[in-house]
C-alpha cells in the first residue's frame, strides 16, 4: 500500500498553477522563434537579406541541436543534475541569445558598435548585421529546445497518472499563444516610433522576463522534492547510459514516432516561418494581415491541443489520432500549392492536424519509454526533429532563390509548398506504421491515459 500523504502535485490549482508558470517560459520561447517571420521582407529591406539568408537565420536554431547533440546533451544533464538547475542554465542561454539577435539588429550596433568590425572582417558576403543575429539565435537555440526537454519532464513529473495529455495539451497551447501574439505584435511594433528594432528587442525582454518566471517555478519545484522524498516517492533518474540510447534506438515504436517528429515538424514550423512572406507574395496582402492569417495556425491550436489532448486522455486512439493529422497536413499543403481557397479556412484546418498529431504524440512517448529516460527520449526525438528544423528552412529559402528570378515583384512558393507537402507523405507513412506496429509491442497508444 503506497503511502497517502498529500503533496504539492495532489493539488489541482498548484498543478495548474505551475502549468501555467512553465507555459510562460514556452510562450516565451515560441514568440522569439517566430517573431521575426512577418519581419523578412523587412530584413530585405533594411539589411539585404535573400530568401536563402532569412532560411538560414531560421534554421541556425537548430545547429546546436543538430551538431552538438545539444537536445540530448541537455537530457542527459537534466538526468544527472535535475530539473532546476538544467532549466536555469538553458532558460539563461535562450535569454542571452536572444538579446545578442536584437543587439545584432540594432542602431548601436549597426553604427560601429562592439562586434561590428570583427563580424565586418570574414566572410564578406555575409553581412555584419545577419553574423551577429546569426550568432544571437544559435544560442537562443542552443537553451530553447533544452529548455522545452526540461518543460516536457516537469510535466511528466507534476502530471503523470493525473490529467497527462489534457496537461501536454494545454502546455502546447500556451507555448503557441507565444508564436500568435508574435505574428500579429511585430508587424505593429516595427512601426514603433523608437524604431522597427522594437520588435526584436520587444520579443528578447520577454524571453529575459521568463528567466524570472522560471526561477519562481523552482521554489515550487524544491518544496515538491523535499514532500516527494519524505513520502519516498520521488521518481529518480538511472544515470544515462548508451546502452539506454541503444535501446531506444532498436525500438520500433519509437523509432516510428521519432521519425513522424521529423518529417511531420519539418512540413510544419520551416513553413509557419515562411508563411507571412508566403500569404504576402501569393495574395498580396499588407504584412499586417499576412502576420494575422499565420497566427491562426497557432491560435486554433491553442483550442484544439487541449481539447484532443482531453479526448486522449478519456478514450485514448492516440495512434489513428496521428494518421488523421498526418493526413490533413498533406492535403492542406497541396491546397496551398495549386488552389487559392481561402488562406483563413487553410490555416485554421491546419491548426487542427498542428494540433491532432502533437496532442496525441507527445504523450504516448511517455507509454513507449519508461520515466527514468524519459528525458533523454525527449531529448533524442527534439535533436532528431532538429535536423529537419536546420535543413528544411535552408532549401526553403535555396528553392524559393532558385525558382524565382532575382527582383521578381512576387515570390512563387509552389515549388517550395510541394516540398512540404512531400514531407507530409513521408509522415502519413510513419504514422500508419506506428499503429500497426503498436498492435504487436501492445503500448496501448489506442488506449485511455490511465488504462497504462
Ligand atoms: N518553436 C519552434 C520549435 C519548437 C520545436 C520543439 N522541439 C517542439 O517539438 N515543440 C512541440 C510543439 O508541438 O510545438
Amino acid at each position: 500500500m503506497g503511502n497517502l500523504k498529500i503533496t504539492l502535485r495532489d493539488n489541482a490549482w498548484i498543478r495548474w498553477g505551475m502549468l501555467l508558470m512553465v507555459g510562460f517560459v514556452l510562450a516565451a520561447n515560441y514568440y522569439f522563434y517566430d517573431a521575426l517571420s512577418p519581419l523578412k521582407s523587412k530584413l530585405t529591406e533594411e539589411f539585404g537579406f535573400s530568401s536563402t539568408d532569412f532560411g538560414l537565420f531560421v534554421s541556425v536554431y537548430s545547429i546546436p541541436n543538430v551538431f552538438l547533440l545539444m537536445a540530448v546533451l541537455g537530457g542527459v544533464i537534466l538526468d544527472k543534475l535535475g530539473i532546476r538547475r538544467t532549466g536555469f542554465m538553458f532558460v539563461s542561454f535562450m535569454a542571452f541569445g536572444a538579446l545578442i539577435t536584437a543587439y545584432g539588429a540594432s542602431d548601436i550596433y549597426t553604427n560601429g558598435g562592439w562586434g561590428y568590425g570583427f563580424m565586418s572582417s570574414f566572410m564578406p558576403s555575409y553581412s555584419p548585421e545577419l553574423k551577429m543575429m546569426l550568432l544571437g539565435r544559435f544560442l537562443f537555440g542552443l537553451g530553447a529546445e533544452t529548455s522545452i526537454v526540461v518543460i516536457s519532464k516537469i510535466i511528466v513529473k507534476w502530471f503523470k497518472g493525473k490529467e497527462l495529455a489534457l496537461a501536454f495539451g494545454v502546455k502546447l497551447g500556451l507555448a503557441r499563444t507565444g508564436s500568435f501574439l508574435a505574428f500579429n505584435l511585430s508587424p505593429i511594433l516595427i512601426e514603433s516610433p523608437a524604431g522597427w528594432t522594437t520588435a526584436i528587442w520587444f520579443a528578447a525582454f520577454f524571453v529575459t522576463a521568463s528567466l524570472i518566471v522560471f526561477m519562481i517555478y523552482m521554489m515550487l519545484d524544491l518544496k515538491l522534492d523535499r514532500q516527494s522524498q519524505q513520502d519516498g516517492e520521488l521518481v529518480k533518474s538511472d544515470p544515462f547510459r548508451l546502452s539506454d540510447l541503444k535501446k531506444l534506438i532498436l525500438n520500433p515504436s519509437f523509432m516510428y514516432v521519432t521519425l513522424l517528429c521529423l518529417t511531420f515538424y519539418s512540413a510544419v514550423f520551416p513553413f509557419l516561418s515562411f508563411s507571412a512572406d508566403f500569404f504576402l507574395n501569393k495574395f498580396g496582402l499588407s504584412v499586417k494581415e499576412s502576420g494575422f492569417i499565420s497566427s491562426m495556425l497557432p491560435v486554433g491550436t491553442m483550442f484544439f491541443t487541449p481539447l484532443f489532448g482531453f479526448v486522449v486522455d478519456k478514450y485514448g486512439r492516440a495512434a489513428s489520432l496521428m494518421i488523421y493529422g498526418s493526413l490533413i497536413l498533406v492535403l492542406v499543403h497541396t491546397c496551398f500549392a495549386f488552389t487559392t481557397i481561402n488562406p483563413y479556412v487553410l490555416m485554421v484546418i491546419l491548426g487542427i492536424a498542428f494540433s491532432l498529431v502533437p496532442a496525441s504524440m507527445w504523450p504516448s512517448v511517455a507509454k513507449i519509454v519508461d520515466e527514468k529516460r524519459i528525458g533523454s527520449a525527449y531529448g533524442f526525438m527534439f535533436s532528431i526533429q532538429n535536423i529537419g528544423l536546420w535543413i528544411f528552412p535552408i532549401l526553403a529559402g535555396v528553392v524559393l532563390d532558385k525558382t524565382n528570378a532575382e527582383g521578381v515583384e512576387s515570390l512563387n512558393y509552389t515549388f517550395t509548398l510541394i516540398m512540404f507537402a512531400a514531407l507530409g507523405i513521408l509522415g502519413l507513412l510513419f504514422a500508419i506504421l506506428l499503429k500497426r506496429e503498436d498492435k504487436i509491442s501492445g503500448y496501448g497508444l489506442e488506449l485511455p491515459s490511465n488504462s497504462k
